[in-house]
């Protein structure tokens, strides 16, 4: 699965995905309960049952008057939401003014809703169903029920319901990535001066990791320095640390070193693929690291091959960007004679139409596209498989 190019042992980039899920399903998250408004995009690390049934009382389903025994009936009382009881025990032939969403009193058989009632002193009549227009305790949910199975995503919904079931809390997987972004060159604002260049990296990752179940907790952004990149790699409240740029063999590329005084396990060391062959993945502890070339353009590839499967893999869940069909490619491309190449593409009309712009050091492409070709080495001009950009 391996072979030698010009700069060592690369994966070709099926493999490094491969890998990258593999180790991902052999790291276990730590599951954490966390605030229903941070829980938003987690895998539940278990059931969660109803805290209280839904309803949790007898309440009106309509404005009107709740009823019992046969009509008509005299008011003895009126009743809002929320508000205290005014009744507590309705007998055959009472009515209670309520409001939608008010407890119905007990013995209420049920509501006569005010577009079919005739009101006038003191009394009301009209024609009821046994049991209408109340929503009653437990009906839809019982106390103690299972609502949401281990495994399933926490959506939008999946928030309200808890919420309305009494929980404050979630338990749920979803990793937490810390990105150390580094480069003397590099800076965080404003117009780069001569020589420097704006962090495009840090700005595009939480969207990324958010869309492949994961959050960004925490980004840094280093000088070249081995020693704070060492401490930063080493930071064991991580799940994934992903390292931009320092992923080369120049001067100041000191994650290799790092990761081999750290012991780590390296699981793919560069990728046969243009661009983001310098990408990298290791293990050190129960933490992977992923590490994203400093070219843009190239360490979107790497977060397609690695860091999105890996998180996927890491809450068990299928990995968003892949694609099952393939599809004719309408336009120009060369491809590389022994790599991969990842050209950036608009899908349109069943086809994936190049948009250019696509060079490593560029995000241009990437941000017209809606996902990537991927061409094998050496295409044949055959269809292609697509990895969709979130
Ligand atoms: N002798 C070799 N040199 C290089 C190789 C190689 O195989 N042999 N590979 C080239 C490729 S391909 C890439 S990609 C880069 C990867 O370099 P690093 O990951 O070590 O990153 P840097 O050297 O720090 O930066 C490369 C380039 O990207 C700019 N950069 C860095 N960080 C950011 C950022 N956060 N936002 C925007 N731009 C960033 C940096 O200024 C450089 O221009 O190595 C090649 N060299
Ligand atoms: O392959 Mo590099 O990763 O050209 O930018």
């Amino acid at each position: 699965m391996a072979r030698g190019t010009e700069h060592g042992t690369h994966r070709t980039w099926p493999s490094a995905r491969q890998a990258a899920g593999r180790l991902g399903a052999r790291l276990a998250p730590v599951p954490r309960e966390l605030p229903l408004e941070r829980a938003l995009g987690g895998v539940l690390a278990e059931d969660v049952r109803a805290l209280v049934g839904l309803p949790a009382f007898d309440a009106a389903a309509m404005d009107g008057y709740a009823v019992t025994g046969p009509g008509p009936w005299v008011l003895v009382g009126s009743q809002l939401a929320g508000a205290p009881e005014s009744c507590a025990v309705l007998h055959p032939g009472e009515a209670v003014e309520i409001a939608t969403g008010a407890r119905v009193p007990k013995g209420a058989e049920s509501v006569l809703p005010y577009e079919l009632a005739e009101s006038g002193g003191g009394r009301v009549a009209g024609e009821i169903e046994p049991g209408r227009h109340v929503r009653w305790a437990g009906e839809e949910t019982a106390p103690g029920e299972t609502v949401l199975s281990r495994g399933s995503a926490v959506g939008p919904a999946a928030l309200g319901l808890a919420a309305s079931l009494g929980h404050e809390t979630l338990p749920v997987l979803l990793p937490g990535v810390s990105v150390v972004v580094t480069g003397d060159e590099v800076t965080t604002g404003g117009i780069p001066g001569e020589g420097r260049v704006r962090d495009a990296i840090g700005p595009m990752l939480p969207g990324l990791v958010e869309r492949a179940g994961g959050r960004v907790e925490r980004i840094r952004h280093l000088s070249d320095d081995r020693g704070a990149l060492a401490e930063a790699v080493a930071d064991g409240d991580a799940d994934v640390v992903a390292v931009c740029g320092s992923s080369s063999k120049g001067p100041a590329d000191h994650l290799r070193s790092v990761l081999a005084e750290l012991d780590a396990e390296v699981v793919v060391d560069g990728v046969a693929c243009r661009p983001g062959h310098p990408q990298l993945l290791a293990r050190v502890g129960n933490t992977a690291v992923v590490g994203l070339p400093g070219n843009p353009g190239a360490a979107l590839v790497a977060v397609l091959t690695l860091l999105v499967p890996l998180l996927s893999a890491l809450t068990g869940r299928p990995d968003p960007t892949r694609e099952t069909a393939r599809l004719p490619l309408r336009g120009a491309v060369s491809p590389h004679p022994v790599d991969t190449r990842l050209v950036a593409v608009r899908l349109e009309e069943g086809a994936a139409v190049p948009v250019g712009h696509d060079r490593p050091g560029s995000l241009r492409g990437a941000a017209l596209a809606d996902a990537y070709a991927v061409l094998p080495p050496a295409w044949d001009g055959g269809d292609v498989e697509i990895v969709r950009l979130p």
